[in-house]
């Protein structure tokens, strides 16, 4: 087994136990990612690809066992970088740590143990499910790669399910057979196939209506609770960060603008954008009523 593979240190998580001071699971150091526009008008003049940067030197250390919230409007780069974090896209500077180990300096069973260790869960279940396949294989796929064996992979099909909330008569099911909360915990159940110590959730309710929108919130918060899995949650709604995050850092023209506890962020925000997300919000979390019902993660 790899050292990158030992979990012990964060199989105590949970909500209500803070992580400050451990050594970060992950960090972004510096990170940069500039892609090249070529329908500008530079680009156009000067025949030349234009280089917009949608990260901007941002670092940021995710402690194990904590609910990390990363918010910002569309556009404001967080895709880009929860895909760099996860190792979907290189960074074109700065550096990825998973548990002190440059990622691109990762090989054979370490960079195996980082690709299980840190899995994303996406926003369009439409396109990140193949349509043609019944959960039962999407999900025994994901367990056979994680390394379970074959005889293993039954009982944990059934776990998987009951740990995500589904009836296990879904498994028999197509994904266009399933709602959208449905399909969100079908893909919430493939990324805990691999056992992964960090779950990067890039915007995982956006697609849903309001009414599913807590629950998968609510199951999220749970599964850090009782498996102590480090979630990172990306989303442009703060209402729906606050609501389980430990931490948040709010993002802006690919800039990390503020960081801190949700309590502080939404009734301290010390940087002008994060006020104008806070207006955005409905009443209710941004109307201030308790900090226990905005944050019940600091409570
Ligand atoms: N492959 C690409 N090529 C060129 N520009 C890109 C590419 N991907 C993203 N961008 C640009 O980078 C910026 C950040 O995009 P990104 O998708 O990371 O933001 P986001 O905050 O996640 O927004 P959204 O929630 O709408 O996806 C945007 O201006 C976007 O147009």
């Amino acid at each position: 087994m790899s050292p990158l593979d030992d979990r012990s240190g964060e199989r105590h998580g949970g909500l209500d136990r803070p992580h400050q001071g451990a050594a970060p699971l992950l960090e972004l150091r510096d990170i940069r990612k500039e892609y090249a526009l070529r329908q500008g008008l530079l680009a156009r003049l000067t025949g030349r690809a234009e280089r917009v940067a949608a990260v901007d030197d941002v670092s940021l250390a995710i402690q194990p066992g904590e609910v990390f919230g990363l918010v910002g409007e569309s556009g404001c780069g967080k895709s880009t970088l929860s895909q760099i974090a996860v190792g979907l896209l290189a960074p074109s500077s700065g550096q990825v740590l998973y548990r002190g180990a440059d990622i691109a300096a990762l090989r054979g069973e370490a960079r195996q143990a980082y690709r299980r260790g840190v899995q994303m869960v996406f926003q369009d279940t439409h396109s990140s499910l193949n349509p043609r396949k019944r959960i039962r294989r999407a999900l025994a796929e994901a367990l056979a790669a994680s390394g379970q064996p074959r005889a293993a992979i039954p009982a944990k099909l059934l776990a998987l399910m009951d740990q995500v909330g589904l009836d296990a008569v879904m498994l028999d099911r197509l994904p266009h057979e399933l709602s959208g909360g449905q399909r969100q915990r079908v893909g919430i159940a493939r990324a805990l196939a691999m056992d992964p110590a960090l779950l990067v959730a890039d915007e995982p309710v956006s697609s849903l209506d309001v009414s599913l929108q807590g629950q998968i919130v609510n199951l999220l918060r749970e599964l850090n609770a009782r498996l102590g899995l480090t979630i990172v949650l990306v989303s442009h709604d703060l209402a729906v960060v606050a609501r389980i995050c430990q931490r948040i850092a709010v993002m802006q023209a690919g800039q990390i603008v503020e960081e801190g506890p949700p309590a502080r962020v939404l009734f301290a925000p010390e940087h002008p954008y994060t006020r104008t997300l806070i207006a955005a919000v409905p009443r209710g979390l941004a109307g201030r009523r308790s900090t226990r019902e905005v944050a019940p993660a600091e409570a």
